[in-house]
């Protein structure tokens, strides 16, 4: 007998999963990251992993996004051969997507056309969807996933010759996490596809990354394979935040399939600490009963929503600033006095010995710090990303390389933040990989940007640029969005309102931590791990 699996079923459980995955880290990925923090003996690791810790208890108490990247939301439906979705599900999945946004004020992050219209659409659709025919009858399971843009980036297909074998597929893996990883936002989940078709692979590395991180494939082969592969990353010493330590990854997932004789095809898919998903058994219960969960069920979440939004009109600047209040930044980055001319840290001292620093910043302050020292920021931050600096460039050009909007004597932010929420200007804002913006950061700093704030390694242009102009980048931690978020007091569009998440705005800070990424020496943090 054929079972039918409405359109309406399938939306309506990505409807509710939606807030809950932006908001609560999954279990399994929660106890990840503490046990990874149990065992962690690197200090800036250990000050990460304190970070993202704490980011996740933030995000579902207040019922804020964990990470300022909501995502783009991939959706797949596994069905045995017994079951029938008719009618057009995807359409159905894309009104639940947009209607999911925009109450639970999650970030849009999808533009029109990849390349002929990069105009965001406003609702975070289209949804990435799939239909996945299984063998097994009986079977109806919705995969849901909000996929980060700074992983998928650090993802990659190669065709490997089948003698380069399985230490070939070690090889690529670990080139690949020291390549990327620190983009990706470590502690990571490493989805591994091997087998297929050049199309199919990519496919099987991200249906891998479904499978939780203390489930290891059934298969005892590819279970061994998963365990030599996440030893390899972790031999790496990548580390938390790509900052060094013990634990760059939480788990590998490895899902294979047959293929050509001439072929080894290997995907890779970088799954972030943030790592958002869920699997939805459409037999076993009916969705809309299955998501009443922590105070996460969207209808609640939308109208604790308007609260915050209410309570941060009420309350103005002086609200704001009494949340910045208990930001435990203390317990993990603590202050310290004598500013920049004693900044020599070692990992020891650094948790204890966060260095003071007041925004703007005179470039002479900057000369006393050196690549890994933690510090803390206060003062005005502009934020800008990817579409932002396309138009900023255009516009220096025009000015014959003079900065507009204040800039000169400003540090630029690499972030796209969610809407306001819980109170605060935004739920949730974090740094975005900042080599995206290596294109423009040179000529920038030449033009008078004194500082960046991102996560990632830089190019070589941009550290010797750093150094010709005595600038500095500063790494904050990818994936902290909700703890970050509570160190912003203040928010004002300056330009480009129209990009959305991606204007230019001025922000207030207070006690924003961050480590030197690049000095003024060129120096860079990532070469220390
Ligand atoms: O888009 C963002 O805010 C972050 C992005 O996912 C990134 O990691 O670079």
């Amino acid at each position: 007998m054929e079972t039918i699996i409405t359109k309406s079923q399938v939306a309506d459980a990505v409807y509710a999963a939606i807030p809950q995955l932006a908001c609560v880290l999954p279990a399994d990925i929660a106890s990840g990251l503490e046990a990874a923090r149990a065992t962690e003996d690197s200090l800036r690791g250990r000050a990460v992993l304190d970070q993202l810790v704490e980011n996740a208890r933030i995000a579902a108490a207040d019922c804020v996004p964990i990470c300022q990247d909501t995502g783009t939301v991939w959706v797949s439906l596994e069905v045995g051969p017994d079951m029938l979705v008719p009618g057009d599900v995807f359409a159905e999945v894309n009104n639940a997507v947009a209607r999911a946004y925009d109450e639970a004020r999650l970030r849009k992050s999808v533009v029109c056309d990849a390349v002929l219209d990069r105009a965001n659409t406003g609702n975070n659709t289209p949804a990435f969807c799939d239909i996945h025919p299984v063998d097994k009858p009986g079977v109806a399971r919705l995969h849901i996933m909000l996929k980060g843009g700074g992983s998928d980036n650090a993802s990659r297909v190669v065709m490997l010759v089948p003698g380069a074998g399985k230490q070939g597929i070690v090889d690529e893996l670990v080139r690949c996490v020291r390549e990327k990883g620190a983009n990706a936002c470590p502690p990571l989940v490493i989805g591994v596809g091997i087998g297929g078709t050049f199309d199919k692979v990519a496919g099987l590395a991200k249906r891998a990354l479904m499978r939780p991180v203390d489930e290891p494939a059934a298969d005892p082969h590819v279970a061994a394979l998963e365990e030599e592969l996440l030893a390899a990353v972790n031999a790496s010493g990548v580390g938390p935040g790509g900052l060094g330590g013990r634990t760059t990854a939480l788990a590998v997932r490895v899902a294979t399939a047959p293929c050509h004789i001439a072929a080894l095809p290997l995907a890779i898919n970088m799954g972030c600490s943030a790592m958002r998903r869920t699997t939805v058994d459409l037999t076993a219960c009916h969705p809309e009963r299955a998501v009443d969960l922590a105070g996460c069920h969207p209808e609640r979440s939308a109208q604790r929503e308007v609260e915050g939004s209410r309570a941060a009109l009420a309350e103005g600047d002086t609200g704001l600033t009494a949340h910045t209040g208990s930001f435990p930044c203390g317990t993990i980055f603590a202050s310290r006095s004598g500013g920049c001319a004693a900044s020599a840290q070692d990992d020891r001292g650094m948790a204890e010995h966060a260095i003071r620093l007041t925004l703007p910043l005179d470039r002479s302050q900057l000369a006393g710090l050196k690549a890994g020292d933690a510090c803390l920021l206060s003062g005005p931050l502009y934020t800008l990303r990817d579409a932002g600096h396309v138009r900023l460039m255009d516009e220096l050009a025009q000015s014959g390389g003079a900065l507009p909007y204040g800039l000169a004597g400003q540090a630029i932010f690499y972030a796209g933040p969610t809407p306001a929420a819980a109170g605060r200007p935004f739920g949730a804002v974090g740094p975005t990989t900042a080599s995206r913006m290596d294109f423009a950061a040179p000529e920038l700093h030449r033009a008078g940007v004194v500082a960046t704030v991102g996560k990632g390694r830089r190019s070589a242009e941009v550290r010797e640029a750093c150094r010709e102009t005595g600038s500095v980048y500063f790494v904050a931690c990818g994936g902290a969005a909700a703890y970050l978020a509570k160190c912003v007091a203040s928010s004002e569009t300056v330009a480009y309102d129209d990009l959305g998440t991606e204007a230019l705005r001025r922000i207030d800070v207070v006690d924003f931590p961050v480590f030197v990424g690049v000095d003024t020496h060129g120096n860079d943090v990532y070469n220390l791990v």
